[in-house]
Parts: C-alpha cells; sequence; structure tokens
C-alpha cells in the first residue's frame, strides 16, 4: 500500500489543506514551465528581448498587488501549516522541485522526482545541497509517518555516487530511532538500483512561535 502524503496526514492528524486558488496553482506550473525553459536555453539560441519585456510587463503588474510578507505569513500558517508554500513540493511555491511523496507500509516515505537543469550541481548531476534540500524536508515527512515530530538539530549526508539530472530518482526516508524528544532518520537516493546518497538526521521535539499569531507555537511540520 502507498498513500499520497502532504494532503492528509495519517497518524499524526494534520488540519485539512486550505482550498487552493486554482489560479495562483497555475500561475506557479506556469513560472515552472518558464524556469525549466530559461535554465535550458543555450546562449544566443533564441532571440530574447521580447521575451524578456513580456516577463517584466507581467513582474510589474503583479509586484504593486503584493501584500506585506507578513500577512502573507500570516496567512500560510493559518489552518494547515505553509503545506503548499513550502519550498519542496509546494504547489504554490514556485521554487520548489515537483516533488511527490507516498506513505508505504514497512514505516518508510518514498519520493520520486526527475530533476532538470535549474537544480545542477556537478556537471549533469543535481547539486549537493538540493539533495540535501529534499532529504531534509523528506525526514519530517518520514518522521510524521512515524508518528514523531520535530525540528531538525544535526544532520549529516554521504554523497556515494554522482545523482544523475534528467533522470528518475528515488528517494527514500524512515525513522531509524527514537529516544524521548529525540528521533534519528536515515534517508537516501538512488538512481535504478545505484546509491548516490544517503544521510541520517536527528530531530528534536520542540515549537516554534507562529507568525501573527502570537498565542500559538508550531511543533514544525504539525500544520498547527
Ligand atoms: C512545514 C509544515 C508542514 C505541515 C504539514 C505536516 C505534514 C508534513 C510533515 C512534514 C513535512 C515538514 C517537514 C519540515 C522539515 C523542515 C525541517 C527544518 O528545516 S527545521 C529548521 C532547521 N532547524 C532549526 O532551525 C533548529 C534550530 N535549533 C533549535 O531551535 C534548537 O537547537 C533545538 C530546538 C533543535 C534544540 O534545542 P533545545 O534547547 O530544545 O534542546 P537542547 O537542550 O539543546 O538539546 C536537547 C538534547 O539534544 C541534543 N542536541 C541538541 N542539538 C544537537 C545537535 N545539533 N547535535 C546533536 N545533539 C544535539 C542535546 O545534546 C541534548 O541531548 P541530551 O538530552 O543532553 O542527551
Amino acid at each position: 500500500m502507498r498513500e499520497r502524503l502532504g494532503d492528509t496526514f495519517d497518524p499524526i492528524a494534520v488540519p485539512d489543506l486550505p482550498t487552493p486558488d486554482p489560479d495562483l496553482d497555475r500561475s506557479v506550473a506556469e513560472l515552472r514551465r518558464l524556469r525549466e525553459a530559461i535554465a535550458g536555453l543555450a546562449h544566443s539560441e533564441v532571440e530574447l528581448g521580447d521575451i524578456a519585456d513580456r516577463l517584466a510587463e507581467a513582474a510589474d503588474l503583479l509586484e504593486p498587488r503584493v501584500p506585506e510578507p507578513a500577512r502573507r505569513l500570516e496567512a500560510m500558517w493559518t489552518g494547515a501549516g505553509s503545506r503548499r508554500a513550502n519550498p519542496v513540493g509546494g504547489p504554490e511555491n514556485p521554487i520548489a522541485p515537483p516533488v511527490r511523496f507516498f506513505g508505504c507500509d514497512d514505516g518508510s516515505v518514498t519520493a520520486e522526482v526527475t530533476l532538470g537543469l535549474a537544480y545542477q550541481g556537478p556537471p549533469g548531476c543535481v547539486h549537493g545541497g538540493i539533495s540535501a534540500l529534499i532529504i531534509d524536508h523528506m525526514m519530517g515527512f518520514a518522521n510524521h509517518w512515524g508518528g514523531r515530530y520535530g525540528m531538525t538539530a544535526h544532520y549529516e549526508i554521504d554523497y556515494r555516487s554522482p545523482t544523475p539530472l534528467l533522470r528518475p530518482l528515488t528517494f527514500r526516508s524512515w525513522v531509524d530511532e527514537v529516544d524521548g524528544r529525540k528521533t534519528w532518520t536515515k534517508a537516501t537516493i538512488h538512481a535504478g538500483d545505484r546509491l548516490c546518497v544517503e544521510a541520517r538526521g536527528l530531530f528534536l521535539e520542540a515549537s516554534v512561535a507562529v507568525p501573527g499569531h502570537p498565542d500559538r507555537r508550531s511543533t514544525v511540520g504539525d500544520g498547527a
């Protein structure tokens, strides 16, 4: 059995996601297409003057309408936390790589993603910081799937072999050990059968103040 994570979240219940704004999701999807297209352009192969003007026009239209960041932050932490806006897979976040997470019967969480040129580090390979970003976030999912939560206190990562761009990658994470407030969580990235990355993180139960809600604290990942 595999369960798509993020929309609902057993075994730790989280509030429902806010109703999506279809036009916001669509804008982000279009921005992602642009991001991949622009990252893939070779110099001088396409005449970009007109495109740059049109992008500037869209940005000029948008910028004056953007509310203060404090207002956006407050909205993000109302109801379902920042799940829709987070930088890994968040449908409202243009920089988010398009990762989908699944919870498995064996207690692990898997994710599948193919990363494009915008995420390049070494030639033809995924930037190590991008791998780390996805792993950190995914460990948070694995903790929840295992009935735990917490903030990342420490994590270590071993890059065992190059992680290819433009090929399906399988991420996997699971809770390895628990002790009081501490949760140790492991994760791997594979390209086919080849191990590319392995990591281990320490998460500590903790809470942080919720922006715009002085009376509330969030346990990070609880969607409080
Ligand atoms: C997003 C919302 C989604 C909602 C939807 C839910 C479903 C989805 C689920 C999930 C997806 C989301 C997943 C998110 C993932 C993102 C994760 C992050 O990016 S977290 C940001 C980065 N991390 C920080 O900013 C922490 C900063 N650090 C701190 O605030 C503190 O250091 C803290 C709270 C971690 C610990 O501080 P203390 O004061 O509570 O604890 P002390 O007393 O220092 O330590 C307690 C024990 O832990 C050990 N310890 C502490 N830090 C350690 C370290 N770095 N290394 C090793 N041991 C450490 C200590 O030695 C001590 O151990 P002894 O009890 O004595 O055995």
